[in-house]
């Protein structure tokens, strides 16, 4: 009952942000967006930029965010707008950050997996998170980089080893498989997109991405081969952008759109809006895997209360069963990197 709410609530707040955050905010949200020159990076800090909310806007990469942050800073909308160009301006670019959004790495190119991409940002990740861990450890971080189910164990580890680990802050940002079920499963029914929901578990790569379709807002019915389909559909969804781009890289426009939902929802719940509640992948002790997505009621310290699987039909029961080994095993890949290396 709690997502079917926040669902519609969340909808609605998206398509009000601007208007909604000026009226009512009660505490300026200072947000950082690390990999800000990127495909993703730069529509995010556009639609983080829109929100009289966020006070500070710290878009940091390894390149060209001299140039992002001048462009943006020229629209008239209050979040102070810098740019950190390089690893010797982290502590400028992360001190004092409530809320940090990190889409820094590489993307898939046709016929490659997300795990394909472990090698180059598992150490991209690594770094940063060292760097949270030094100058913004309280801060509450969504993690967008790839592949996540291995990014979200490594940025914990690094954070434990530092001594500033808080489990209910670090997230793996899982909302554009949401705003997709959404969007395929409005298409087939017919319905408005901004009132359906469907709550997705497990993580974000192939068989872990498990949409509930069973506990969707409105409720739908699929004969069997529907459900099958669109199923593979939703888990294939990132591939088929990959294809569809043709080696010019991953999903960016969807994704800043999920990335900034995401975070606004953060901002909400750190300025004590109750019902907040998003699915993202955790740590968490709802399976045998020791990071699941399930949906999260978010307070102003992070997870407030996990929600949990809910009741699940007997083919998503399946589709966990088989998602489950997958997780442990790129979790344990994430987990064994970030110890030895650091
Ligand atoms: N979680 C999801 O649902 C989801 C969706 C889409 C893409 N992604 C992932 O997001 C990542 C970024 O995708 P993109 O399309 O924006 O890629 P991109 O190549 O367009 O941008 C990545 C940016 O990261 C920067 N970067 C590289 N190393 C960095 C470092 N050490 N510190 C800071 N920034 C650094 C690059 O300079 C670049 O500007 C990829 O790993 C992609 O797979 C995840
Ligand atoms: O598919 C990708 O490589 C990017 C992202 O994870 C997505 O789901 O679009």
């Amino acid at each position: 009952m709690n997502v079917i709410l926040s669902r519609a609530a969340v909808s609605s707040e998206f398509a009000n942000q601007v208007r909604r955050f000026s009226i009512s905010s009660k505490k300026n949200v200072k947000v950082a967006v690390c990999g800000a020159s990127g495909g993703i990076g730069q529509p995010l800090a556009l639609l983080l930029k829109q929100s009289p909310l966020v006070t500070k806007l710290s878009l940091y990469d390894i390149v060209h965010t001299p140039g992002v942050a001048a462009d943006l800073s020229h629209i008239d909308t209050p979040a102070v707008t810098k740019g950190y160009n390089g690893p010797e301006s982290l502590k400028d670019a992360l001190s004092g950050m409530d809320v940090v959004i990190i889409p820094a790495g590489v993307p898939r190119k046709p016929g490659m997996t997300r795990d394909d991409l472990f090698n180059t940002n598992a150490s991209i990740v690594r770094d940063l998170a060292e760097a949270c861990s030094k100058y913004c450890p309280k801060a509450m971080v969504g993690i967008i980089s790839n592949p996540v189910n291995s990014t979200v164990p490594i940025f914990s580890e690094v954070a434990k080893k530092a001594g500033t680990l808080d489990k209910k802050r670090i997230f793996g940002v899982t909302t554009l498989d949401v705003v997709r079920s959404n969007a395929f499963i409005a298409e087939a029914k017919g319905l408005d997109p901004r009132k359906v929901n469907i709550p997705v578990i497990g993580g974000h790569a192939g068989i872990t991405i498990i949409p509930l379709i069973s506990q969707a807002t409105p409720s739908v019915k699929f004969e069997k081969n529907e459900l099958e389909a669109l199923t593979a559909r939703i888990q294939d969804a990132g591939t088929e952008v990959v294809k569809a781009k043709a080696g010019s890289g991953s999903a960016t426009l969807s994704m800043a759109y999920a990335g900034a939902r995401f975070a606004f929802s953060l901002c909400r719940a750190i300025n004590g809006e109750s019902n907040v509640v998003e699915c993202a992948y955790i740590a968490s002790d709802v399976t045998e895997a020791t990071y699941f997505s399930t949906p999260l009621k978010l307070g102003k310290d992070g997870v407030a209360q996990n929600l949990g699987l809910g009741k699940l039909s007997a083919y998503e029961q399946d589709l966990v069963k088989a998602a489950i080994p997958e997780l442990q095993k790129t979790i344990k890949k994430g987990e064994d990197f970030a110890n030895k290396s650091s």
